[in-house]
């Protein structure tokens, strides 16, 4: 069976961050395919990811790059999956610069972001298993059980 998510990130060096997305699909039973895909370093690779998704069977795309990061809209521009955005941490301004080109699309192409670093990754690969769960009620029951744990592992009081 082909994986239903595609975690896609800029780099090698983004996937300390992206593997918390894969780590979140892991706990919940859900399949993914990681690659690296660079607008400005692999174009053609681009191209050919983002219009053959579909054919592949993916349903969601993960997408995490830093800087100038162009990978999540550009895959948005080619294909009519959806498609979340995880900024990645950079080291000359925090990930802002990640933030800001991700999120500001133009009306018309859409890319769901989230926040920056280890937390929205995480949070894309619980996003991708959300939608995905809409036509999926055994995922649906883990997604709920995932919150409950959470919920119930919450103390209190501090110690
Ligand atoms: N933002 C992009 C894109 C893109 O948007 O296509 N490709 C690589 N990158 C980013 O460059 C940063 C530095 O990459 P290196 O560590 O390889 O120099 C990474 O965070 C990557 O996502």
């Amino acid at each position: 069976m082909t994986a239903p998510v595609a975690i896609v990130m800029g780099s090698q060096s983004d996937w300390p961050t992206m593997i918390k997305a894969a780590e979140m699909l892991d706990k919940l039973g859900v399949a993914y395919d990681a690659r690296i895909v660079s607008a400005h370093r692999t174009p053609e690779r681009l191209v050919d990811f983002a219009h053959g998704a579909d054919g592949e069977g993916f349903k969601v795309i993960v997408a995490g790059a830093g800087g100038a990061a162009h990978l999540p809209g550009m895959i948005a521009a080619m294909t009519h999956l959806p498609v979340l955005g995880v900024p990645v941490q950079s080291k000359a301004l925090s990930g802002q610069d990640s933030l800001l080109s991700i999120v500001q699309m133009p009306a018309g192409i859409p890319v769901g972001t989230l926040a920056i670093g280890e937390a929205g990754a995480a949070n894309a690969g619980l996003l991708a298993a959300a939608i995905l769960a809409t036509s999926d009620e055994a995922l649906a029951g883990r997604l709920k059980d995932f919150r409950a744990a959470q919920t119930a592992s919450v103390a209190e009081k501090p110690v």
